[in-house]
Formats: C-alpha cells, structure tokens, sequence
C-alpha cells in the first residue's frame, strides 16, 4: 500500500509549496491513474511517491510518504528505486547512456544487481516480447525512434520487476497500438500484484484500466475514486481534466433533452450505450 500523509513539497527557490498538505492512499495489487492540469504537480507526486523527493531533490519537504509500510525518505536512493520503479516523462534521460545495445540497455539493472546470466537473459527476452522490442535489440538506444526509446524506458523498469511501477505519461509519444501494449502489460502486472501509479492525459484510458483516479488540484488531492465515479465529477473540467469524448457527446445528448438530468453521465462507450438504449426503452 502507498500512504501520502500531509504531504508537502516546495522546490528550492520556489514561491509556493507544489504539494500542499496532501493526502493519499493507493492499494496493492491496483492501478490508479493521476490527473490534473498542467503544472498542478503530478511529476512532482510521481517523485515523491518513489522517494527521489526528498532524497534527490533540494526544497522544503513535509509529512509522510510510505510505501509497503516504509518511509522512503528515511532510507537510501537506491533502496528507494528497489522498492519504486519510476518511469520518467522523457524517455531520452532515462538511456542509461553506459551500454551499446538495446539488449545491454535492458540488462543494466540488472547486472547491477547482480542477477545470473542466465535469469538475466530469460528475463531481457521476456520482457522484449511483452513490448515487441525483438526488432530493436541489438540497435542503439540512441537510434531509436521516441516512441521506440519510450518503450525501451518502461521495458527496462518492468524488468525489474518492482512492487510499486509509477509511471508518468507512459505512452505520451506512443501510437495507438504502443499505447494499447503498455496498458496490456500494466494490466498483467497488476494481476500478478504490481501496484501501478500512472499519469496520463488521455481519461478514456484511464477509465479503461484503472481501479480508481486521483485527481491532483491546488496541490491536494480533491477528487479519488473509481473511474466512473471522478470522470463523470461535474467539477472535473474546473480541475483542468477533460472529460472522456463520451461524456462530452452525452452532456450534449443531456441539454438537448436526449438523456435525463438526474441520469450519470456516461464515460465509456459500452455506458453510452446502455444510457440511450434505456433512454429509447423509456421513450418507446
Ligand atoms: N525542478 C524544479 N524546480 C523548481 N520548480 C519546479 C521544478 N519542477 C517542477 N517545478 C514547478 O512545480 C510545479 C508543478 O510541476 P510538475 O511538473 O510537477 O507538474 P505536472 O502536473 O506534472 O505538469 P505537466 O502536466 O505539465 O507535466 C510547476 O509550477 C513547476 O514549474
């Protein structure tokens, strides 16, 4: 389980805290998707999360962050990392830049660890498998398309296999079928009891494969609860969230009188269809 408990932060320098006095709680085993408007501070949750704030990061740090029942800040970078794999914004930084190949890239945790060969090999190929990285393994990491790179980011952190993966805006640079892949794979990892923090732009994923959504505003968390329940929230395009394209054709559906008032707000197509398929029943 992740406990953010009064948790704030402000960066050296800073005006104002990012975080302010938040609070949050994330069960094993689920996915949760962060959202909020730019610069509400969700890299910064992401950072604090898997330790690197404070560890790693000058600024005013306040309350507690546990995760598993450890106080990251209390220990070391690295046993933060063993515990938390962070999947940053830009894949590019997360090139270790130390190895030559794509397969070497994917290794370098875990040499570092000092896993077998063997285990290290059956687990480089497992990995390139879920994320159909073949093609890519003996090509540099610095060749490689962004979408590519983003992939080989989150191959190299998957492979670790952490208890916690938090990731931010994951598929930001992936097409459709690289976006679907990943989230198949977060799905699988979180079946096998992964706990998975994404941040991610794009609601329609989120609804599809979450447990649940926190809404990240004024450096608080105002919203957390199942996907249904936030993306439908009348107050969610106030937060700087945008709404699902199935809500935002239901809210018009709604005013022009198709779909009652007092109904939900659906969020995905198979709601939809089920909110005008009763609507019709009703009116017939
Ligand atoms: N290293 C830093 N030093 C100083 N201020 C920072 C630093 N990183 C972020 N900030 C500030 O903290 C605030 C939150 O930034 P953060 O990147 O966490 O937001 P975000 O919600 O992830 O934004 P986006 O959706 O645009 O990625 C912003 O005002 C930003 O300018």
């Amino acid at each position: 389980m992740i406990e953010l408990s009064g948790v704030g932060f402000a960066y050296e320098d800073a005006e104002r805290f990012t975080l302010a006095n938040l609070d949050l709680r994330i069960d094993a085993g689920t996915v949760t998707g962060i959202v909020g408007a730019s610069g509400a501070g969700k890299t910064t949750l992401a950072k604090t999360i898997a330790g690197f704030i404070p560890l790693n990061e000058g600024g005013t740090y306040r309350g507690a962050a546990s995760v598993a029942g450890r106080v990251l800040a209390e220990g070391t970078l690295s046993e933060a990392a063993a515990a938390v794999g962070l999947v940053t914004q830009n894949p590019f930084n997360q090139i270790s830049g130390a190895r030559f190949t794509v397969r070497e890239e994917l290794a370098f945790g875990l040499e570092n660890r000092s896993v077998p060969r063997d285990e290290m090999e059956r687990r480089v190929d497992e990995v390139a498998a879920r994320l159909r990285l073949e093609p890519l393994l003996d090509r540099s990491p610095y060749a490689l398309s962004g979408g590519q790179m983003q992939l080989v980011a989150i191959a190299s952190m998957v492979i670790m296999q952490p208890p916690v993966l938090v990731m931010d805006e994951p598929t930001s640079q992936l097409d459709p079928a690289g976006t679907r892949l990943v989230y198949d794979v977060l799905s699988t990892l979180s079946d096998g009891g992964t706990t998975v923090v994404i941040i991610e732009h794009k609601t329609e994923l989120l609804h599809e494969h979450c447990d649940s959504i926190a809404v990240l505003a004024g450096g608080l968390i105002v919203q957390h609860g199942t996907p249904g329940a936030v993306l439908a929230d009348d107050r969610l395009t106030s937060w700087g969230v945008g709404e699902t394209r199935v809500t935002t054709a239901a809210r018009l559906a709604r005013e022009r009188g198709l779909l009652p008032v007092e109904r939900a707000l659906p969020i995905g197509v198979d709601d939809a269809v089920e909110a005008f398929s009763t609507q019709t029943g009703a009116a017939s």
